[in-house]
């Protein structure tokens, strides 16, 4: 299914804007799991099932399970929420970028090794660069516009011809990128008024919104001004404060109880 479909189709039924971000640390992981071989897919797939009716998406971060060789565990742990979750679409994380030749690796790493349904990319090396993940129609491109660490306005808020760099970004890909439709934007927690700016230029389209939890977003500035009209239009997510909520043998009980905690209070503000 298309990925804006299958987004649009898990909000409604589970009437949740919240994406999990799967961002495995093995230092973090309760006692009993951590000198388990297959800890990563274990504690993953534990988080997954245990949450699967309050999300709206996963987001694995492939640099989480790169740097500890578990690769193979990541494209285990995406076949898993695709068999016994199949309603939920899964969000590479990779933030890729890259010449269009090379583009063309990373499509097939995202989306024919690793099967996701969307991919974050770094949308700085131009429109060449993102083509040839805009060409596969079915799948999401998520780009990178106002992310919410603090050296984001570096760069993003460059002025650029009167107005910063990130609007223009959201502009071009509303604009010019979006033609199959398959175009989303991250636009973090942690700076809400440049969200709604963001908001108001890229009408209905979804945004990914990272930075609540851990990095002290507040829910009620994002969801006042990132949603979209009828209520949705928001994936946002957060990490290490659901995974990490519990660290002992019911720890995916109390990442169910953090996802639900979040789920509820931004139903709150919609
Ligand atoms: O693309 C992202 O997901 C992302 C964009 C951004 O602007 N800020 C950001 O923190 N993230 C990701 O969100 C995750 C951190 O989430 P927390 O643990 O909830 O703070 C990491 O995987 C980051 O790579």
């Amino acid at each position: 299914m298309h990925f804006m479909n299958s987004l649009q189709a898990a909000w409604q039924r589970n009437h949740s804007l919240v994406c999990v971000g799967l961002d495995p640390e093995p230092a973090k992981f309760p006692a009993h799991l951590k000198n388990r071989a297959d800890a990563v897919f274990e504690f993953c797939a534990a988080i997954v099932d245990a949450t699967a009716d309050v999300v709206c998406t996963y987001k694995p971060q492939i640099a989480h399970f790169a740097a500890l060789r578990a690769e193979e565990a990541l494209e285990r742990l995406v076949a898993h929420i695709h068999a016994r979750h199949p309603s939920i679409p899964v969000i590479l994380d990779a933030k890729r970028g890259d010449i269009g030749s090379t583009a063309q690796h990373y499509v097939t790493e995202a989306f024919d090794r690793f099967q996701a349904d969307a991919v974050t990319l770094n949308p700085y090396l131009g429109r060449d660069s993102i083509q040839p993940f805009l060409d596969r129609a079915d799948k999401g491109v998520i780009l990178l516009c106002r992310t919410s660490n603090p050296g984001g306005a570096d760069f993003q808020a460059l002025d650029c011809g009167g107005e910063p760099l990130y609007l223009r970004v959201a502009e071009t890909v509303a604009r010019d990128w979006n033609t199959h439709g398959n175009c989303a934007l991250v636009t973090g927690a942690t700076w809400p008024e440049e969200l709604g700016k963001v908001r108001a230029v890229v009408g209905d389209m979804p945004l990914l919104v990272p930075g609540i939890g851990a990095q002290g977003g507040d829910v009620e500035a994002v969801l006042k001004h990132g949603r979209s009209a009828d209520g949705t239009g928001l994936m946002i997510s957060s990490s290490r404060a659901i995974l990490y909520a519990g660290n002992g043998e019911d720890f995916a009980a109390r990442a169910r109880d953090a996802a639900i905690e979040l789920r509820d209070t931004i139903n709150r503000f919609r």
